[in-house]
């Protein structure tokens, strides 16, 4: 009985560093490992312990199975033994990141489970770039996951705190901002109540903005392959050799896939960022303004007295076209697949001509 159950603390242990927080473990000699990758031949999973590759079982194959209901990357999964291994449960998610996605109706496509923290990182180089900022934060929302800004190459800059404050002002007050040097360690130390045990996180952000090089210093040690900057557009090369999860130092779990780097707008995104826009625009006196020279405009009212900054309109603006604009191309592509009848769009921000 002793060794069982110290077997078992130890597997406790070792889950706990890849991102698992329950306590209760499998029976039937099945075991608990988490989903680091998917490829076309099958998933590879990571008990804690070592890589491993496994096979979906046969229910998670069926035709007409909702996708979500498959696994994916993050996933916790139970486990049974064979030549494959078998994928025969899905645990119970406690985030999901997804985005918009086209397929045989519209639906999301999950890009990660059971994610904590996700790290959305920006250089205070030529990569700065608040809208963006918003954009990711606008992605992550209803996730469940927590999001947390990180500025690199703040040794880069003398003029840094102005550009911090000028973010701080932006976004909403409870999102945390880190500004720091991916290179040193001293100052990646502002990381660690994200990444204790049991904790998982994804670094996300352009590229060149210093994913590998934080990365690194996380760990430690120089694993992953870094590229000098272009320094005319701040860019560097995509040189990351894929690795999906890091057990840190620290205790959390890094998870990296290039679904995760890719992450981007796709149209069905809300834009609660803006909800305050989105309410001055409720208030024109026609529900169809164009918030141009229409008379009776709360958007322009509250332009000329000040209450709206010419910058966050055009921010709000380029959002909602970005948004709209990757709508209609779903739409299309949509209809194309279906023969042309029309579907149902994805919930449009401009409700005003409903209004009655
Ligand atoms: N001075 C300074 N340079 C940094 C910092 N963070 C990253 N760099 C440099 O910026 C360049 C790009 O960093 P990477 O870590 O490769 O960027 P990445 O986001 O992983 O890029 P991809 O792999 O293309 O996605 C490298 O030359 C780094 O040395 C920082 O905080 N300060
Ligand atoms: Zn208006």
């Amino acid at each position: 009985m002793q060794t069982a159950a110290m077997s078992d603390a130890e597997t406790m242990e070792r889950l706990r560093r890849i991102g698992w927080r329950g306590d209760a473990l499998p029976g039937d000699g099945r075991r608990l490992a988490r989903v680091v990758a998917q490829h076309r031949a099958g998933y590879e999973l990571h008990d804690g312990a070592s890589l491993f590759g496994a096979q979906p079982d046969g229910r998670f194959l069926k035709r007409g199975l909702d996708p979500s209901e498959r696994p994916v990357v993050g996933d916790f999964v139970e486990v049974e033994n064979g030549a494959p291994p078998h994928i025969v449960q899905v645990r119970p998610r406690r985030t999901v990141l997804s985005r918009a996605a086209a397929g045989e109706r519209y639906e999301r496509q999950l890009i990660a489970t059971n994610i904590d923290y996700v790290l959305v990182l920006t250089g205070l180089d030529g990569d700065f770039n608040p809208s963006r900022i918003e954009r990711y934060l606008s992605l992550i929302e209803d996730s469940g996951a927590q999001p947390v800004v990180l500025l690199s190459k703040l040794d880069t800059r003398d003029d840094a705190d102005e550009l911090i404050a000028e973010l701080r002002e932006r976004l909403p007050p409870a999102t945390p901002i880190h500004p720091l040097n991916g290179k040193d360690p001293a100052s990646a130390t502002v990381l660690a109540p994200y990444l204790k045990p049991g904790d998982s996180a994804v670094l996300v952000g352009s590229s060149g903005a210093g994913k590998s090089t934080l990365t690194n210093t996380l760990l430690g040690t120089a694993k992953m392959a870094t590229a000098a900057v272009r320094s005319r557009d701040s860019r560097g090369r995509h040189t990351t050799t894929h690795r999906a999860l890091l057990s840190l130092p620290s205790g959390g779990c890094l998870i990296d896939t290039p679904g995760m780097r890719e992450l981007k707008l796709t149209g069905e995104e809300n834009l609660d960022l803006f909800a305050d826009i989105e309410a001055l625009a409720d208030q024109c006196r026609f529900a169809d303004c164009g918030h141009g020279s229409e008379p009776g405009c709360a958007v322009q009212i509250a332009l000329d007295n000040g209450d709206l900054t010419p910058d966050r309109w055009r921010n709000y603006l380029k959002l909602h076209d970005e948004r709209e604009e990757q709508a209609a191309t779903l739409e299309a592509r949509l209809r194309r697949q279906r023969g042309g009848r029309p579907i149902d769009r994805p919930h449009s921000p401009r409700g005003q001509r409903e209004r009655d």
